[in-house]
């Protein structure tokens, strides 16, 4: 009785390693894992308790309790590390006042007005994927993971670099598969808890690749950097130049960076390179899954992709180029995207390092442990209802229906590290969808199909078919 009561235990803890052996035995289907511990969350009351050796980690998909520790500790655990050791520190793994200031140093570059000047070379990009999926049309079952990603990668390196075009073609290239690359090399150490010891880590051939791109990455940017800098010298242009909001214009991110630094005297070239990184890592990954497992969703419910699909030409009726009031017209389009987002989990957690006791009514989640934020739990909740895990976009056009705590729909995260991209990430899927649409009618089954788990969730062998419409 004298004794603090903490949440339930997962079962399977083992003196010394807690709960490190299954980790162990489930190292190459770690979904399977996350996944009973996330439905073991949702049975328990929405917290319990494991360890990973004798570090405590709480998951939790309550959602008073989630907002409550998104909002208190805004500190991320010792594993987002890897990800900073490897991209430099950006905003997903800068800690304390330092993230603050830069998040709300680079909130502005992520504004909607900034935003609608990308729209064009969204649009563009978006017909440039469309021309190379009809190679694959009429093609029978295919995947398509490749020109999705690329499709993603060459959009956000462009918005966020925007150069002279024989210079965009090496850097959509070079300097995507390089940040690519060193993000598989994160996941994998983050993945496997042996590695996570740097005396061990530093031994491998991995760990050697990673130098190397590190330093090419290094190179390759400072060159971009300094290039950039000269040219903005030499027109003298200024951030909020007018012209930079009329379409088909727009200043990339790397501009907004470099004024920072030049006249409020705040950002150096380590940390611009930190950030751009950054976002390239945040964004490919998830934007491409998120996009083909829409796919999926509209292969496999027929009468979906024909609703999507009539709303899409009836609000452009035959016009070829895009225009922001349009997206905003696409309510069904946007309907699906959150309900692809809310059942099938593009990141299914978040967690976040508890800086200080969190006293709650029945226990105390002890300072110093790590906190999983289950978002896979809190789609699941019980105020969505007892349709919860179906996949019903219909939900999202009538508020009444859902539940009112906003905590409990959190695709790009919860509380104030909540995503910075997520209207990008929803107006370039939105853009994307349009022309995918309009052009070819989908078939695949997303039923049948196994998930893996690395960071981002992600369809193995997803297979689709492509016909063209007439
Ligand atoms: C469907 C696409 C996307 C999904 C599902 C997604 C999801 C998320 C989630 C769940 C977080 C919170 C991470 C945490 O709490 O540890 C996050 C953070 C972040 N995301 Fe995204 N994201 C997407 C697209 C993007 C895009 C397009 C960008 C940039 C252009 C981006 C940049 C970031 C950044 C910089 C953070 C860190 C925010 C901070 O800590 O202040 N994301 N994202």
């Amino acid at each position: 009785w004298w004794k603090p009561r903490s949440p339930p235990i997962f079962p399977g803890q083992l003196p010394f390693i807690g709960h490190g052996h299954i980790f162990l035995k489930y190292r190459n289907d770690m979904w399977s894992y996350l996944k009973s511990i996330g439905e073991y969350v949702l049975e328990h009351g929405g917290i319990i308790q494991f360890r990973a050796g004798p570090h405590i980690v709480y998951a939790v998909n309550d959602p008073e309790v989630a907002g409550m520790i998104a909002n208190t500790c805004l500190d991320k655990p010792y594993y987002y590390k890897f990800m900073s050791d490897g991209i430099g520190n950006g905003l997903v793994t800068l800690n304390g006042d330092m993230w603050k200031i830069h998040h709300k140093l680079l909130n502005p570059a992520f504004s909607q007005k900034v935003l609608n000047t990308y729209l064009n070379e969204m649009d563009v990009q978006g017909q440039n994927l469309v021309s190379q999926l009809t190679t694959v049309a009429e093609k029978g079952p295919v995947d398509i993971t490749d020109f999705l990603f690329k499709h993603i990668l060459r959009t956000v390196s462009r918005t966020s670099l925007r150069l002279e075009a024989k210079d965009q073609d090496m850097i959509d290239n070079d300097f995507g598969e390089a940040v690519e690359e060193i993000g598989n090399i994160i996941i994998h150490r983050a993945l496997r808890p042996m590695l996570h010891l740097s005396f061990l880590f530093n031994r491998t051939a991995m760990k050697r690749r990673q130098v190397e791109l590190i330093r090419d990455n290094r190179e390759l940017l400072d060159h971009i950097i300094q290039k950039r800098k000269s040219d903005l010298e030499v027109t003298k242009d200024t951030v909020n130049n007018k012209d930079d909001f009329v379409p088909g214009k727009f200043k990339p991110i790397l501009d907004l960076l470099l004024h920072l630094s030049d006249e409020q005297y705040v950002l150096s070239d380590d940390e611009i390179r930190a950030h751009l990184n950054t976002f390239v890592a945040a964004s490919f990954d998830t934007t491409s899954s998120a996009l083909q497992t829409v796919l999926l969703a509209l292969g496999s419910y027929p009468d979906v992709q024909e609703r999507v699909f009539n709303e899409i030409q009836n609000v452009f009726d035959n016009i070829e180029e895009l225009t922001k009031h349009d997206l905003t017209k696409l309510v069904y389009l946007e309907a699906v995207i959150k309900e692809v987002l809310r059942v099938y989990n593009i990141i299914p957690l978040v967690a976040r390092k508890l800086d200080t006791d969190i006293v709650l009514p029945k226990y105390t989640l002890r300072a110093g442990s790590s906190c999983i934020l289950s978002i896979y739990g809190l789609h699941r909740h019980s105020s969505w209802g007892p349709d919860a895990r179906e996949f019903k976009p219909e939900r999202w056009l009538n508020p009444d229906t859902l539940p009112t705590n906003p905590n409990l729909y959190a695709p790009f995260g919860i509380g104030k590290r909540i995503c910075i991209g997520r209207q990008y990430a929803m107006m370039s899927m939105k853009t994307s969808l349009i022309h995918i649409v309009r052009k070819f009618h989908i078939s695949g089954d997303i039923s049948t199909l196994k998930w893996n788990f690395e960071v981002v969730l992600k369809a193995k062998t997803p297979l689709i078919t492509l016909t063209l419409r007439s």
